[in-house]
């Protein structure tokens, strides 16, 4: 075991970045914590602008080959990377939960087979990517998804291996080549990913990880002339700076970002349902960019909604993500969790009522936290909290439900809970918002189209979406045979 090796939960990860099929190692270093126990996991390379210069010239040196490797046998290395990460899903959960503090339990039967199976997927979906010839008068119209180049692609620490699997999957099965950067709050994962690839046998230099915060590493990295795609999961101030260093290129951008989404109660709603829904918004503490944050509840119901949502979540057990009885676990950082405090606090100081939580507790958690008495103009109603706060306001009618749902920045996603399913078409026809689930939540599916309208993002992720993110689409048309007519 190298000197840059260390050990999580029984599990050897590289502390190095993944360059050119090479381990690299930077000279300095940035600490790595659990949020679990604030214990320093190991010291991680720390990247600058030198990294970002010698992953994307790796990126662009495999590049040629790699998009000259047929569909089929692209699809077979990452059905073999896919078949790397089954073999290792109990190492990779106890590796992202040390490192993240997400639940070890929705790691080991949610999330990791779930990067498996982005892998599966998107070297399926390429294999049945096509579109129908057409004819204009007598050429044939031939539509092409040709690999791009070099993309480089960063990604949050709320769900690791999983976000970034949805980008790197479709960029390798698309024949371009890759620079990850993993959020510097939960690096480890990704350098796992590279070992699963490296013995898939996916070729040195096809995909390149490199560590370290985005403020240092990032620019070099985003503003770099050779990179043909970036794509971003993350904060809105952020994806700014990212747009503003893509735009020296023209660079192509994908963005994936936060959420401050609706989640509706009618009074005729199935009303445990309803409260069942709005209980998971808690779900990774409260760090998922879908979250239906905003409790939104027809006036008749609200007062009863309330009661049973009090006594649904007062059974939720935070404590030690590992433990398999646990619901919440922590929150990723101190920085997090002081952001977290600032919203309630300032909420509260302007007349919010905490009608549970409202405070942190022992260690990096905070308590599941539901404020009413809020405005749709003030902070705690119209900013991203990323934690496991929650609001609470009333409607009388459909338009001000649908007016309510609508006034914010964002439009990722939303929730309508209702019986009656004409209502449901009315309104969530009228919701600004990537996904809309009715009477039910995050039900997803990589077929359908995954994004945010407004502040929330630019473009879709899943299916031919991310493919015609990832590649160059090219029309070719040829002429029929002995054709002569130029005009
Ligand atoms: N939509 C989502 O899934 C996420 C939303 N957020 C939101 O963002 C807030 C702040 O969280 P942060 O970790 O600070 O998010 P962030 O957006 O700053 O970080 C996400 C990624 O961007 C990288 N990054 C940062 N600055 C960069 C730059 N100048 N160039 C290139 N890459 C850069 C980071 O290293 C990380 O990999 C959260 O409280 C939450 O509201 C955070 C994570 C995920
Ligand atoms: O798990 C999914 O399907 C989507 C998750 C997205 C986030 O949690 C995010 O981007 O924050």
């Amino acid at each position: 075991m190298s000197e840059h090796t260390i050990t999580v939960a029984g599990v050897a990860v590289d502390t190095r970045h993944w360059i050119g099929g090479e381990r690299v190692a930077s000279t300095q270093t940035f600490p790595d914590v659990s949020p679990i126990d604030g214990r320093t996991i190991g010291e991680i390379s720390r990247g600058t602008a030198t990294e970002a210069a010698a992953a994307v010239a790796a990126a662009k040196a495999a590049f040629p080959a790699w998009a000259a490797t047929s569909r089929a046998e692209r699809a077979r290395i990452l059905h073999a990377i896919a078949d790397g990460v089954e073999k290792r899903i109990e190492e990779l959960a106890i590796v992202e939960t040390t490192d993240n503090g997400a639940l070890l339990r929705s790691h080991r039967r949610g999330v990791m087979p779930r990067v498996a199976h982005n892998f599966r997927f998107f070297a399926d979906w390429l294999q049945s990517l096509d579109h129908e010839d057409f004819d204009t008068r007598g050429h044939t119209n031939h539509v092409s998804w040709d690999p791009a180049g070099p993309c480089v692609l960063i990604t949050p620490w709320n769900a690791p291996l999983m976000l970034a699997t949805w980008k790197v999957a479709p960029a390798l099965a698309a024949g371009d080549t890759v620079v990850l950067k993993p959020a510097e709050w939960s690096p480890l994962t990704a350098s796992l990913l590279a070992d699963i690839a490296a013995e898939a046998g996916l070729p040195a230099g096809v995909l390149n990880i490199v560590q370290g915060y985005g403020s240092e590493i990032g620019d070099a990295l985003t503003s770099h002339p050779d990179v043909r795609r970036i794509s971003f999961t993350g904060s809105v101030p952020t994806a700014k700076r990212i747009a503003a260093s893509a735009a020296a290129n023209l660079t192509p951008l994908s963005l994936e970002l936060g959420g401050k989404s609706p989640l509706l109660v009618f009074a005729d709603a199935d009303l445990d349902l309803a409260v069942d829904l709005a209980v998971e918004q808690y779900d990774n503490a409260g760090q998922v960019c879908l979250a239906g944050t905003r409790l939104l509840v027809e006036e008749p119901v609200a007062e009863e909604f309330t009661r049973r949502f009090v006594e649904k979540a007062s059974g939720l057990k935070q404590g030690d993500p590992r433990d398999e009885a646990t619901d919440i676990g922590p929150n990723i950082h101190n920085l997090q969790l002081e952001k977290i405090d600032g919203f309630v606090q300032r909420a509260v100081a302007d007349g919010a009522r905490a009608v549970i939580g409202g405070h942190r507790r022992d260690g990096q958690y905070y308590a599941p936290t539901l404020l009413a008495d809020v405005a749709q103009d003030s902070e705690i109603v119209q900013e991203e909290v990323f934690g496991p706060v929650l609001t609470l306001q009333t409607f009388t009618d459909e338009d001000e439900a649908v007016r309510l749902a609508n006034g914010t920045r964002f439009g990722l996603a939303a929730t309508v809970t209702t019986g009656d399913p004409e209502r449901a078409q009315r309104v969530t026809a009228q919701l600004v918002a990537g996904t809309v689930w009715v009477n039910c939540f995050f039900v997803r599916d990589l077929q359908a189209p995954f994004g945010g309208s407004r502040l929330s993002g630019v473009g879709r992720e899943g299916g031919t979406w991310s493919f015609d993110f990832y590649c160059d689409l090219k029309n070719t048309v040829t002429a029929p045979k002995g054709w002569k007519d130029h005009g």
